[in-house]
């Protein structure tokens, strides 16, 4: 079993609060939604080198909270606040807030015709860097910065030459979200359900590359020690990646956080236990 508690040791930056999300009340702007109000008051920290698992209900706005986050139109904050790296973060527009460091994985990744994955993955990397100054990589710059990647996520260097999640398989795009997140290495990775649809092989696929993803950022001295977000419905994905806390939530609050055992207690008891 490919096990990896997330506790990053060496990076000065580690233990820093990343994300602090305050009394976050939210609700659906959308014709259908009427204004529903789906977050209902979530508190949470996130500090660098934790891996946090979500779990929760259908439907208890646990993919609402990640949109939230990264400023999805469909949804108005209608109170609370958060910060993320000490600055807040729900005045800036969507880009900026990828630029600053959050990144969200598509719970259904989707297809891109006629865009190759080699130059859609050097167009957010060179937007990145353009946003913070840097300089643009040229394309045979930017394969000797991918090839690495590749390789930390065992990953084919086929799906390059491939549109992006053309044909792809379930597990093929979500291992692409992965190699999405570690050529932006954001502050904070949100992944929701990267684990659903997955067969047993595929799970554990993707839970290598994220391991290979979050021991290359471990041993990077270059860049902030990142800390991750994963949403889920299943105790398997844990044990691949094992989090520093586990949240339940429902109905549009985190109503309890431990350590991994509550996923545990959560197969066992289901959620019951928490209502
Ligand atoms: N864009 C939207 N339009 C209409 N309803 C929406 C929209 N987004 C979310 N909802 C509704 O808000 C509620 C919370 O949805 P959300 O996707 O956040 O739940 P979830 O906890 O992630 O559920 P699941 O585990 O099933 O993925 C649901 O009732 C959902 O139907």
């Amino acid at each position: 079993m490919v096990s990896c508690s997330f506790v990053i040791t060496g990076a000065s930056t580690s233990g820093d609060v990343i994300l602090e999300v305050s009394d976050l009340h939210a609700r659906l702007v959308t014709e259908q939604g009427n204004g529903r109000e789906i977050l209902k008051g979530v508190n949470l920290t996130v500090k660098r080198g934790e891996v946090h698992a979500i779990m929760g209900k259908n439907g208890c706005g646990k993919s609402t909270l990640s949109k939230v986050l990264v400023g999805h139109p469909d949804y108005e904050v209608t109170s609370g606040s958060v910060t993320f790296k000490g600055e807040p973060l729900l005045d800036l527009e969507p880009e900026e807030r990828s630029h600053a460091g959050l990144f969200l994985s598509f719970q259904s990744p989707v297809e891109v015709p006629g865009v190759s994955n080699t130059d859609f993955l050097r167009m957010a990397y060179n937007a990145k860097l353009q946003a913070s100054g840097g300089e643009e990589l040229d394309p045979l710059e930017f394969y000797g910065f991918l090839m690495p990647k590749l390789e930390q996520l065992k990953m084919d260097p086929s799906f390059l030459q491939r549109n992006v999640n053309e044909g792809f398989s379930g597990g093929e795009k979500k291992r692409n979200e992965i190699l999405q997140l570690a050529v932006l290495s954001p502050d904070l990775g949100i992944l929701d359900e990267i684990d659903s649809g997955l067969d047993v092989d595929a799970l554990r696929d993707v839970a290598a590359a994220i391991n290979g993803y979050i021991a290359a950022a471990e041993k990077d001295e270059s860049t902030n020690t990142p800390a991750m977000l994963m949403i889920t419905h299943y105790r398997r994905l844990l044990e691949y990646i094992q989090p520093s806390v586990v949240h339940i939530m429902l109905d549009g609050k985190i109503v309890d956080s431990g350590s991994s055992d509550m996923a545990q207690i959560l197969e066992e008891k289901g959620y019951d236990n928490w209502m």
